[in-house]
C-alpha cells in the first residue's frame, strides 16, 4: 500500500472522529455504566519463563484488508477467543472504516460476563481516541483499557488522556510507532505498550522497526507487539523476542470460526 493513500486514510478517519466527538459531546450520556476489572497490566506481562499472552481482535473491515468475516457476531466471536486462550480481547469502536461500534463493545463484554464471570478475558477499546468523552463512553460500554494512539496526539494530550482514562479506572494502553512517539508515552506514564508494526500514515508493514522499537521499551512495562502476524510460527518467532503479548487482527477475522488457528497460536507461544 502506498503512503499517500495511508496518509490520507488517516486524515479522513480524523476528520470523521472530530465529528463524531463533536455529536457525543452533546447527546445524552449512557445510561448503563459497566465497571471496569482492573487487572490489565498483570494479564498481559508474561511470567518470567512463561508463555506470551495473546490478544485477538474484533474487527469487521479494515482500509488495508477491506471486508473480513462477518459470520460470527462480535459477541459470539469474543466467547471463541476467550476459550481459545485469549488474555485480552480488542474491540474496534470505529465504524465508517473499521465496521464497529460502542453497541459491540458491550455486546462483547455482556456475553463475557456471562460465560466468564471475574475469569473473563480483559476488553480493549481500540478507537482514535482524540477526547475524553470518548473514554467516558468507552467505560460505560463495559471496556478495562482504551487504546490511545501516539501518532494522533501531541505529547501534552497524550499525558491528558492517559490520566483522564486512570480516573476512571481504565488502562492508558499507549500505541508507539517510533523512539519519538516511545518518549511521549514514557511522558505519559503509560506502563502498557504497544508497538504497531504497520505505520498508521503509510498503512506499511515494518516488522524490524517495530523489534528495534520494542527492544528500546522499559522492560518493567507490559511489551506488547501490534499488527501482521499471520500464522502460528509468526507468533512463535514473537515468543522468541522480549515482548509480553501480542495482538492478531486480521488472520483471525478472516476465520468464520477463529477458534482452532488462534487455539494453534496460544500453543505456540507457550512454546515460544
Ligand atoms: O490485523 P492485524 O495486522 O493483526 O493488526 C491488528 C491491530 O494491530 C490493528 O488492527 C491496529 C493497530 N493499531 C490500530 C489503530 C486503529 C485501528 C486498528 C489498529
Amino acid at each position: 500500500m502506498d503512503g499517500q493513500r495511508g496518509r490520507r486514510v488517516l486524515d479522513t478517519i480524523l476528520a470523521s472522529k472530530r465529528a463524531e466527538i463533536a455529536a457525543l459531546l452533546v447527546a445524552p450520556p449512557p445510561r448503563v455504566i459497566r465497571a471496569p476489572a482492573g487487572g490489565v497490566f498483570k494479564a498481559l506481562r508474561r511470567p518470567e519463563g512463561g508463555a506470551l499472552r495473546l490478544l485477538a481482535e474484533v474487527k469487521l473491515r479494515s482500509p488495508s484488508a477491506g471486508a473480513l468475516s462477518s459470520v460470527l457476531r462480535p459477541a459470539e466471536r469474543a466467547r471463541r477467543y476467550a476459550e481459545a486462550g485469549a488474555t485480552m480481547i480488542s474491540v474496534l469502536i470505529d465504524g465508517p472504516f473499521f465496521g464497529g461500534s460502542y453497541d459491540d463493545l458491550a455486546a462483547c463484554r455482556d456475553a463475557l460476563d456471562v460465560a466468564f464471570g471475574a475469569a473473563r478475558p480483559k476488553l480493549l477499546c481500540k478507537e482514535f481516541i482524540l477526547d475524553p468523552i470518548q473514554l467516558a463512553m468507552a467505560a460505560a460500554h463495559g471496556a478495562d483499557a482504551a487504546l490511545l494512539i501516539a501518532r494522533i496526539t501531541s505529547a501534552e494530550d497524550l499525558a491528558r488522556l492517559a490520566d483522564a482514562a486512570r480516573d476512571l479506572g481504565i488502562e492508558p494502553f499507549v500505541e508507539v510507532t517510533t523512539e519519538e512517539e516511545l518518549a511521549a508515552a514514557e511522558h505519559a506514564r503509560a506502563r502498557v505498550l504497544g508497538v504497531n508494526a504497520r505505520d498508521l500514515d503509510t498503512l506499511v508493514m515494518d516488522p524490524a522497526r517495530a523489534e528495534r522499537v520494542l527492544a528500546r521499551v522499559d522492560p518493567t512495562a507490559a511489551r506488547v507487539h501490534l499488527s501482521g502476524l499471520a500464522s502460528p510460527s509468526d507468533v512463535a518467532r514473537i515468543a522468541q523476542g522480549p515482548a509480553d503479548a501480542a495482538l492478531v487482527g486480521e488472520a483471525l477475522m478472516r476465520q468464520d470460526d477463529p477458534g482452532p488457528l488462534l487455539a494453534a497460536m496460544v500453543t505456540r507461544a507457550a512454546a515460544g
